[in-house]
């Protein structure tokens, strides 16, 4: 399980500028589960993700997986539990324009040092699962925007992660698209990979593989929802009253 304690994240702490973007989030998250954080632009979502994934670290408070503490590691164990358990889909995919699909996908394999063509193979199994083999070869900027968006997936996956994490990742797909990308995480989902995402898209938040649903609201918990219930969840009702939309 994953379990924030008293988590804050702080931007330009002690300047004019100081961003509370998450304040004092207690959460316990089991695993075996698709979990949706939701709320609105700026409540905090993206910096929360970023810091259950290794991504960054919080400016007050801890995190542990499954009880063991991930804040406040060496930065060089921080980014190897990043790079063994977690898959990123970044909001714009954040794939590498001039380099081609294939590449796009392994690269975060490379530091591990995998035997190239057994990585190439793996790179390949992947497109094929979603259906981009034919564009292996391709350049990432001539790709469409769902295509892109399963590139991004495949690239989440190629170091098998145990939990996947994606940030907004239906906010530039139509329906078909969105239909899609959730039948997609649903695999995952029954492959045993934590699913978390982050959304203020209804079609995400009310689909039938989500299990829980946390709602945010100016970087604070505000409300724990969705089909299962969770053991242990704090909100900040003395900072943000109202639930998220
Ligand atoms: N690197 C940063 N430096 C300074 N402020 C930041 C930084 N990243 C985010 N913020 C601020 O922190 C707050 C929370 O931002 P965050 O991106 O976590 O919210 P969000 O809910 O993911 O928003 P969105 O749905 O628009 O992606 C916002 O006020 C944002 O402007």
């Amino acid at each position: 399980m994953i379990r924030l304690d008293g988590v804050s994240k702080i931007y330009n702490q002690g300047q004019t500028n100081e961003t509370f973007a998450v304040r004092d989030v207690s959460l316990t998250l089991p695993l075996d589960a698709t979990i949706v954080f939701k709320g609105p632009s700026g409540s905090g979502k993206t910096s929360l993700l970023s810091m259950i994934g290794c991504l960054s670290r919080p400016s007050e408070g801890r995190i542990y997986l499954n009880g063991d503490i991930l804040s406040g590691l060496p930065e060089h164990f921080m980014t190897e539990i990043r790079r063994a358990q977690f898959g990123f889909i970044f909001q714009r995919f954040n794939l590498l324009r001039g380099l081609s699909v294939l590449e796009n996908v392994m690269i975060p394999a490379y530091p591990l040092g995998m035997d190239h063509s057994a990585l190439t193979q793996r790179a390949m199994a992947l497109l094929t699962q979603l259906q981009l083999q034919h564009k292996a070869r391709v350049s990432t900027e001539l790709l469409s925007g769902g295509e892109a968006q399963r590139v991004a997936i495949a690239r989440a996956l190629i170091n098998s992660p145990s939990i996947v994490i994606a940030d907004e990742p239906t906010a530039n797909l139509d329906g078909a698209l969105t239909e899609q990308f959730l039948a997609i995480m649903a695999s995952l989902r029954a492959e045993g990979k934590t699913v978390i995402l982050s959304s203020h898209d209804p079609r995400i938040w009310k689909s039938d593989g989500v299990n829980i649903i946390v709602s945010m609201q100016d970087g604070c918990l505000v409300d724990v929802g969705g089909k299962d219930t969770l053991s242990d969840y704090r909100c900040n009702d003395d900072q943000c009253g109202e639930e998220a939309t």
